[in-house]
């Protein structure tokens, strides 16, 4: 349960860093959906998310691209079935590879771009069974409630505190490690500074 419950969460959070990093003009629309929401005459609350579809967008084209349980949690057959045509026998460790669908052309738009927007169109995070980021059916992720509102919350008060920059000209390396919650092969450095109107929240 803790490592279910905490890297994960922490995983998503790095990987929505980085690129929102690579895509300053997303963390810029994130931030004024906040100012418009929100405003700066206090930080944000979890009863916020509601009213924050984009930055939930960004959570999900995040996890989709880089899904925090990439191959979910393995299966077996109780007894034989079929599944998408192929005939499982009974007693068969079944993988779910979350990854590979999440960036299948037939299934996803030009699939490897980082496009929050496309969120906006898929009502229901699962439609169709392409959007895997907490699995799937009866033992889905039993924390998918308080994890979003804990990425949520955590992300929408970075964005709300503090400018956010890469060090250096090039973009954050998006390469993978290897790893049961997908880390990056690299951790992530940045340049963070409070915002003005902010620091009176933190004196
Ligand atoms: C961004 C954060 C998280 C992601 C992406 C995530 C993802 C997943 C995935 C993919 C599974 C397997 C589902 C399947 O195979 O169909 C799972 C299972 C599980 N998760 Fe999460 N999880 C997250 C956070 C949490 C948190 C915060 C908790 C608890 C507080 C939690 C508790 C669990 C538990 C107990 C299971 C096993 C459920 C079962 O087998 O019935 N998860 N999670």
């Amino acid at each position: 349960m803790l490592l279910a419950g905490t890297d994960t969460n922490a995983v998503t959070l790095e990987w929505i860093m980085s690129n929102l990093l690579n895509h300053p003009d997303v963390l810029a629309k994130a931030r004024d959906e906040i100012e418009n929401q929100i405003g700066s005459d206090r930080l944000i609350e979890e009863t916020d998310l509601p009213n924050l579809p984009y930055l939930h967008n960004i959570i999900s084209e995040t996890q989709r691209l880089y899904p925090p349980t990439p191959m979910l949690v393995p299966r077996i057959s109780t007894d034989d079935c079929v599944v998408g045509g192929y005939h499982v026998p009974r007693d068969t460790i079944l993988i779910v590879n979350a990854f590979a669908i999440h960036r299948d052309p037939s299934l996803w738009d030009d699939p490897t771009t980082f496009r929050p927007e496309r969120f906006d169109e898929i009502s229901g995070a699962k439609e169709g069974g392409r959007f895997l980021a907490f699995g799937m059916g009866r033992r889905s992720c039993a924390g998918q409630g308080v994890a979003l509102r804990v990425v949520g919350l955590t992300l929408g008060t970075l964005i709300q505190c503090f400018d956010w920059e890469r060090v250096g000209e090039g973009e954050v390396d998006m390469a993978e490690a290897k790893g049961i919650t997908m880390p990056r092969e690299t951790p992530l450095e940045a340049v963070c500074v409070p915002r003005p109107n902010m620091k009176r929240f933190f004196p």
